[in-house]
């Protein structure tokens, strides 16, 4: 059973508003607010399905609140039907091109409100999926290297601007050439997926999010976590590893798979880009290889170095 879709009215006459809600709320869950700032304040805390726009209105309009959610990523895919008193075709097109998904004429028609409400909605759902599925690597299941990316320059915006610490793991299964050689490809693919899933089940915070990274490696991103969180995290992920005790005879440093890890940590937003988090992370991940292997090495970025 899907969820119920969540609808966002914006509209600055109480009749419209109530007409609006009472058309819709069987389907849907509504919500209203009067005015475009009304509802860029609404949007900032709360994320909804699709957005029914006036386009006069006090204040900022109907069009301006749409140039405004373009502008921001979190936004900029949200589906708008604008909803008008302007019948004029230059009207129409300009909501069409700006970026809006439909426009509706007041005085408006129950029936049509609820099918085009309906068509858009159906086509963000499917929009969704493909998002999601896009982001999913095919053999372990878990979030790819396009979800990394996403997020991780998410993360670190929020970390520049709140000021918070943000690590970054990257993680390589060791000697994995040589369990391919011994045990097939076949039995490979088999234990990226069992490390991958201890690596999922092993992140307790919400927050957290692992990631396969590419071939046998994976990469975790830990928001608002310091290097010494870090460090505790990367040991529990390292066990989780070591507790599935896949057996790996052809290891040079264990009678069973394990991993190395490098970690990164900026504790105050003073990385320039988060590339130079997963460059710093490689840069331990190579150290910890040097090391031995099973290791962790843990880099603390400081502003010195990255002016
Ligand atoms: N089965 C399987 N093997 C993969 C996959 N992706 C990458 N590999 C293999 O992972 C191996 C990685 O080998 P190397 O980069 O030489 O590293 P390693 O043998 O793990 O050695 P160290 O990293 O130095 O401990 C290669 O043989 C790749 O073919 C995959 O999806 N499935």
């Amino acid at each position: 059973m899907l969820k119920r879709a969540k609808v966002l009215i914006v509209d600055d006459d109480p009749l419209n508003r109530l007409v609006l809600e009472k058309t819709l709320q069987q389907d849907y869950d509504v919500f209203c607010v009067e005015s475009g700032e009304k509802a860029l304040t609404f949007l900032k805390t709360q994320s909804v399905d699709l957005l029914i726009l006036d386009i006069v209105m006090p204040g900022i309009d109907g069009y301006e609140v749409l140039n405004k959610l373009k502008e921001n990523a979190t936004t900029s895919m949200l589906p708008v039907i604008f909803i008008s008193a302007n019948t004029s075709h230059d009207d129409e097109a300009k909501g069409l091109e700006l970026g809006a998904m439909d426009y509706i004429t007041k005085p408006f028609s129950a029936a049509i409100v609820r099918a085009r409400v309906r068509n858009q909605l159906m086509i963000k759902q499917k929009n969704d999926l493909l998002e999601m599925l896009a982001s999913i690597d095919g053999l372990t299941e878990i979030p790819n290297r396009r979800y990394l990316d996403e997020n991780l320059a998410r993360e670190w915006r929020r970390c520049r601007r709140d000021q918070t610490p943000l690590s970054v793991l990257l993680m390589d299964v060791d000697h994995f050439k040589r369990y391919n050689d011994c045990y097939g490809h076949r039995a490979g693919d088999d234990c990226l997926k069992q490390i991958a899933h201890a690596l999922v089940g092993a992140c307790e915070r919400g927050s957290d999010f692992v990631a396969r990274y590419g071939g046998e490696e994976f990469a975790a991103v830990l928001p608002n976590t310091s290097a010494k969180e870090a460090m505790s995290f990367a040991n529990k992920l390292r066990n989780a590893v070591n507790e599935l005790n896949i057996p790996h005879k052809a290891s040079l440093n264990a009678d069973h798979v394990t991993i190395s890890i490098g970690i990164a940590t900026t504790e105050n937003g003073q990385v320039y880009a988060e590339q130079t988090l997963l460059e710093e992370a490689d840069l331990g991940l190579y150290q910890a290889k040097d090391a031995g292997r099973d290791q962790i090495v843990s880099r603390m970025i400081a502003m010195s170095e990255h002016k």
